[in-house]
């Protein structure tokens, strides 16, 4: 196996990577969460040689600007994939950075993991977002009078 296929990581999000044998890689992206809507272009590299009980180093980075909506940030990711016996995993740490101005560069990059696996994720999108604390508590019922303040 390779890095080539779906993946899947702990967010929920979804990328798809296609290869090429002199180590290119080219995909989509679609995070489940942060200022992203629908599918992102993805460009990376992979270690093409190979060595019996070593993973397989990598990288790809993506600019969160589609033709649905412009972050204004990009995220790179580095990692490694590792196969072991058919559990095939990427751990990877990334690295978001979003537009600022130069006095605030200091806290324009974040740092994190992301680790991907090829098991589809079972959360739907609504289970999702109350997971990452995403959606509001629900808003009083308007017929609710008793919610209503009174004068
Ligand atoms: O909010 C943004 O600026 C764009 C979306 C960023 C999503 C981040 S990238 C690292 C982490 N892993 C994901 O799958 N999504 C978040």
């Amino acid at each position: 196996m390779n890095v080539a296929g779906d993946w899947y990581n702990e967010l929920g999000s979804h990328m798809r990577m296609t290869t090429d044998p002199l180590g290119g890689i080219i995909g989509t992206y679609v995070s489940a969460t942060g200022h992203s809507a629908g599918p992102y272009a993805l460009v990376g590299r992979y270690e093409t040689t190979t060595r019996p009980g070593y993973g397989t180093v990598l990288g790809w980075t993506v600019a969160w600007h589609n033709d649905r909506s412009d972050a204004e940030s990009v995220t790179s990711w580095n990692g490694m994939y590792l196969d072991d016996g058919g559990d095939e995993r990427i751990y990877a740490t990334w690295l978001l950075t979003t537009v600022a101005t130069e006095t605030n560069a200091w806290e324009c990059t974040t740092v994190g993991q992301d680790t991907f696996t090829r098991q589809v994720p079972e959360l739907d999108q609504a289970a999702l977002h109350i997971r990452l604390g995403t959606l509001s508590e629900p808003a009083d019922h308007p017929a609710d009078t008793t919610a209503m303040p009174t004068r």
